[in-house]
């Protein structure tokens, strides 16, 4: 079956024409603290203008319940991606399909895996505070462009469906599909120039998971 390619952090009308030229599967739009983070009436514009055969996919936080709720209302999101701290619990309860990010330390920590009822896991890489900065960065809770030990999953099941993410680009796509052999892959930075998406490095990302 052909890998499934998401797209995420669009934040620009021409970040959503490049994803429909494309014909990606899903487009991300953030919700958390980012350089990528969009709010609901620049969301509704993307989405408006987004081709209504890719999947809208919203990544939050530690964010409220009734947050969600509403940007998924109003968004006509069709999936919900729990990226922070968030529980078992916490992701239940919802209509739409869900998944959970997970850092990917050690073998160890993809156990805790095993107690989230979710459609899909996303595998993505230990995000680092910066000890230094005046605030906590939060935008390492993903889209740092760093990728993980992909042979730390080599010894450890993983029932649900994977969707590889942390540090993807053109160049480390195909190696990460043929070790892992994931439903999915997901970029952000590895296919941004100067923090905006980069639609031959988009093309490029798109064209070597679709020669497979
Ligand atoms: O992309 C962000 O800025 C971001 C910020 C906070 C939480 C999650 C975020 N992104 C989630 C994603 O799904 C990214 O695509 C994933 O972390 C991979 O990013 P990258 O390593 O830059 O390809």
């Amino acid at each position: 079956m052909m890998v499934k390619i998401k797209i995420c952090g669009l934040k620009r009308l021409e970040d959503i024409d490049y994803a429909n030229a494309l014909k990606i599967d899903y487009a991300g739009f953030v919700f958390a603290e980012s350089k990528r983070k969009v709010d609901l009436p620049l969301a509704k514009k993307l989405v408006y203008r987004l081709d209504n055969r890719i999947k809208k996919v919203g990544v939050f936080v530690n964010e409220k319940r009734e947050v969600i709720e509403k940007v998924v209302g109003e968004l006509g999101l069709d999936v919900i991606q729990f990226h922070g701290d968030e529980s078992p619990e916490d992701v239940v309860g919802y209509n739409v399909e869900v998944w959970k990010a997970l850092r990917v330390k050690d073998a160890q920590c993809l156990e805790e895996i095993k107690n989230y009822p979710v459609d899909c896991i996303l595998l993505d890489s230990p995000h680092v505070v910066q000890c230094n900065a005046p605030y906590p960065d939060y935008t390492q809770y993903g889209g740092t462009g760093r990728s993980f030990d992909w042979t730390i999953l080599k010894s450890v099941y993983i029932r649900l469906p994977i969707i590889l993410a942390g540090g993807l680009n053109p160049d480390n796509v195909v190696m990460a599909i043929e070790q892992v052999r994931p439903y999915a892959v997901d970029v952000s930075s590895g296919v941004e120039t100067d923090g905006n998406k980069d639609f031959d490095k988009m093309k490029k990302f798109v064209e070597r998971v679709r020669n497979l």
